[in-house]
């Protein structure tokens, strides 16, 4: 390939958008377009992303389908609806990448409950790792990013759903996530001051918008009528997820090492999803600003349960990073293009 694809990126001044042009700017295939957003439209990019030096001078443009114009990718890292919106004015033959969860369940009553609005409709969801998803990602020009939770819990628990290890009627996953997940916008209404040295959890009892992604992509690795029980935990992070999933086992003689053995074979193959050394279990700090998911799971003889834990960064391979992978899927290109698995560390 002699020339590019260029990119333009929507939400250019958020976390999720600044994430995307850090690892953009290190992609071979692809070059920066347009970056746009909404009340900063007219600054630099330098004011909201002084780490990104070569972009400094950027200026910040309006979303809106003049500037999205004649790009070959559309990355969209916006809220949900205003997302949905400016998709829906887009050609079908750009490459629409939606960081957003508008596109992203199959059953618009499920939207309508958990996100109380009208459902935009369903694209190729952008989690590689799901038995038959990379087929359907192929060429394809509409991927809706997963939410940084669902990947969390749902790479922890797909190897013991495919291999029939446990029942999933009961699933628990209690998951620590660091603020910035919430984006910039959010974030800054935090307090500091009740953030630090504390970890809070929010919508709780069943309410987060996440668990039907959850349960949708737990059908994806082959399980029938899951029920998960979702609790998220803020804690005082930068970046990260924690996610630690518990699940009865199908059977109470199965062991740790047929467990362990369960996670390996599934994920022997894949680029970004790291089963650590039998024993050791994952920290969110090894993941950081990575496109990886670490992961370890035994059993808990006690009680006959499942546990699995993952981590990983929620800006990369939570947001930013599936949006690359599946970019370079979509492209048709190597699908660990511009993509690490080298963490930050200590
Ligand atoms: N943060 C995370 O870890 C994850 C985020 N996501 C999703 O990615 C998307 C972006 O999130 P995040 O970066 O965290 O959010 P931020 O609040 O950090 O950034 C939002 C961006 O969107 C722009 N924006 C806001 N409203 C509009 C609008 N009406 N029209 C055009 N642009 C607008 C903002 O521009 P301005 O500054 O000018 O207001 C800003 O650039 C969300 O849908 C989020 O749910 C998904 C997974 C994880
Ligand atoms: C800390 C925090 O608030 N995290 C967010 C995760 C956001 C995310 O994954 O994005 P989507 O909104 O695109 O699904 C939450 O739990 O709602």
């Amino acid at each position: 390939m002699t020339s590019k694809y260029r990119a333009a990126v929507a939400g250019a001044t958020g976390y999720a958008g600044g994430e995307l042009l850090r690892l953009l700017l290190s992609h071979p295939n692809i070059e920066i377009g347009a970056v746009t957003a909404a009340k900063s439209a007219g600054t630099l990019i330098g004011e909201h992303h002084p780490h990104l030096v070569p972009l400094a001078d950027r200026l910040v443009e309006p979303t809106d389908v003049e500037h999205l114009a004649g790009h070959d990718i559309v990355f969209l890292a916006l809220p949900h609806g205003a997302s949905a919106e400016i998709a829906a004015q887009l050609g079908p033959d750009v490459l629409v990448v939606d960081c957003a969860a508008d596109h992203r369940l199959v059953d618009p009553a499920q939207w309508r409950q958990y996100y109380h609005s009208e459902h935009a409709g369903t694209w190729p969801y952008g989690l590689p790792e799901l038995p038959g998803q990379r087929e359907i990602l192929a060429g394809t020009k509409r991927v809706a990013v997963p939410g940084c939770n669902p990947t969390a819990s749902t790479l922890a628990l797909l190897p013991a759903v495919a291999a029939g290890l446990i029942s999933a009627d009961d699933i628990v996953v209690v998951l620590a996530t660091a603020p910035s997940g919430a984006g910039k916008k959010l974030a800054v209404t935090y307090l500091a001051s009740e953030i630090m040295g504390s970890a809070s959890p929010y919508q709780v009892g069943g309410i987060h918008r996440h668990t039907p992604e959850m349960e949708q992509n737990l059908v994806a690795c082959g399980a029938t009528d899951p029920h998960v029980s979702f609790t998220p935990v803020l804690v005082p992070m930068t970046r990260g997820i924690l996610a630690t999933c518990t699940a009865k086992l199908s059977d109470p003689s199965i062991t740790a090492d047929e467990v362990y053995a369960a996670y390996q074979k599934a994920y022997a193959s894949e680029p970004f999803v790291h089963l650590l050394p039998q024993g050791v279990w994952p920290q969110t700090q090894a993941t950081l600003g990575a496109n990886t998911c670490h992961l370890q799971a035994t059993v808990d003889p006690n009680t006959g349960r499942l546990v699995a834990i993952s981590a990983l960064d929620n800006l990369a391979k939570g947001t930013a990073g599936a949006a690359i992978q599946c970019t370079n899927l979509a492209l048709g290109l190597d699908e660990t293009t511009g993509l690490s698995t080298i963490g930050v560390a200590p």
